[in-house]
């Protein structure tokens, strides 16, 4: 599987979608792949990088040219870092720990969720990058204190609280496969969904070597008779709130970033509780659908944050343009998420691999053809956008 990805015809994000569309059974496939409801957002958090022009500086030498960042005093190789993405171990043995590593190969950073299939000291140990913890209360505020602490222990350099999950959204492709008997860990409840499974050989045999059925060691959630676990109650009994960020600063007592923001109103709201940084995103159309999309609402949660805290972006970003246009319109970085998983489902390790080589020529080629030295000089001169968006 490894040999495909490193094929000529692999040549965008699109491509290792494919591949994994192919390795995967369709209810993993499709749980990397939907968005909530009608997937309005989902399709539109792509398609409105389309609506951003460039401005290039024509007959400018760019012989060389500076893509590090330096995000929450932390700095990175490359302007994209991982994003957290759950229960990453069921696309490839031991997920989490192979994207984190390849993140670190490349010199850019990793966002471990809660929701992850590898204990997090195993995932911090495979990478000498920073490494971030992306946090849920599932399970209670007792658990996510302990998880703090040990996330602290483990040497993750910032934590990220997802705010905009107080429920799942309804991906109505997860109903209809059965994705969540699979990640409920009930074999009962799996057996209808077990021949699109076998019809995947090379994945449920690697899934099967790799420990089968999926658990989340850095959360205890309600374990019913064998092993039956829920995730959707548990996180309307745990919903993060304003007020948790004030315990949770304090537990960590490091760098705090708040992932989920739409409004310039919440980034606000997020520098007055002393956060350090915050991600404008729509959890990759997961949640609630009809949203805007993320790089249309980022000029408004730059302008409401006036440069006092770092703003970062994730949502439908699949080329290196797109990292490009997102840093002209303010972000200091973005997040990439589905980019990387479809690499890591595709082909493990050099999968993720190829999928942040793409992103990264992207990037270089764009600067070149923009006439712009280093990603710091990139600023709205180099764009047009359309004039709702400003
Ligand atoms: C399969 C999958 C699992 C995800 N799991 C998490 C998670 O556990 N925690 C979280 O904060 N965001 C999670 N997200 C959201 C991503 O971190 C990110 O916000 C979003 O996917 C960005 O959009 P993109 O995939 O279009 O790049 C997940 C996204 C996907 C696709
Ligand atoms: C209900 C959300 C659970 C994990 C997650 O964040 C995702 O799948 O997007």
């Amino acid at each position: 599987m490894g040999a495909n990805v490193s094929s000529t015809n692999v040549v965008n994000i699109s491509d290792l979608r494919l591949l994994a569309k192919k390795r995967l059974p369709q209810m993993v496939f499709d749980y990397i792949d939907s968005g909530a409801d009608r997937e309005q957002t989902l399709s539109q958090n792509c398609t409105a990088f389309k609506e951003i022009y460039f401005r290039p500086r024509c007959a400018v030498a760019t012989p060389s040219c500076d893509l590090n960042i330096s995000v929450l005093d932390q700095e990175f190789k490359l302007p994209f870092i991982l994003a957290p993405v759950g229960s990453s171990r069921m696309f490839y043995p031991k997920g989490e720990v192979v994207a984190a590593r390849e993140a670190g190969i490349a010199g850019t950073g990793y966002t471990l969720s809660t929701l992850s299939g590898c204990r997090l000291e195993e995932v911090k140990q495979a990478t000498n990058c920073p490494a971030w913890y992306q946090l849920y209360l599932l399970g209670g505020r007792d658990v996510a204190m302990q998880t703090i602490e040990r996330a602290k222990s483990a040497g993750f350099s910032a934590i990220v609280v997802t705010i905009d999950t107080p429920i799942s959204g309804l991906r109505e492709r997860d109903v209809r496969n059965g994705t969540k008997q699979l990640l409920s860990r009930n074999p009962i409840q799996m057996l209808p969904y077990i021949p699109q499974m076998l019809i995947k050989p090379c994945w449920l045999t690697q899934w099967l070597g790799d420990g089968g059925l999926m658990s989340f060691p850095n959360v205890e959630l309600e374990s019913g008779p064998m092993g039956y676990t829920e995730i959707g109650p548990a996180l309307e009994e745990s919903v993060v709130t304003w007020e948790d960020l004030n315990w949770i600063r304090e537990a960590w007592g490091g760098k705090i970033i708040v992932k989920g923001i739409h409004i310039g109103e919440d980034a606000r709201k997020a520098i007055d509780l002393g956060v350090d940084a915050v991600v404008v995103s729509n959890h990759g159309a997961r949640q609630l659908d009809s949203v805007a999309p993320t790089i249309q609402v980022l000029p408004e949660v730059v302008k409401a944050v006036n440069g006092e805290i770092d703003v970062l972006i994730d949502g439908g970003i699949r080329r290196g343009g797109d990292v490009v246009k997102a840093l002209c319109l303010g972000a200091k970085g973005v997040l990439i998420s589905r980019a990387y998983a479809y690499g890591l489902a595709a082909g493990g390790g050099p999968g993720v691999a190829k999928a942040i080589e793409i992103i990264k020529t992207d990037i270089l080629r764009t600067m070149k053809l923009l006439g712009c030295d280093s990603v710091k000089k990139l600023d709205r001169s180099f764009v047009t956008i359309p004039p709702s968006w400003a």
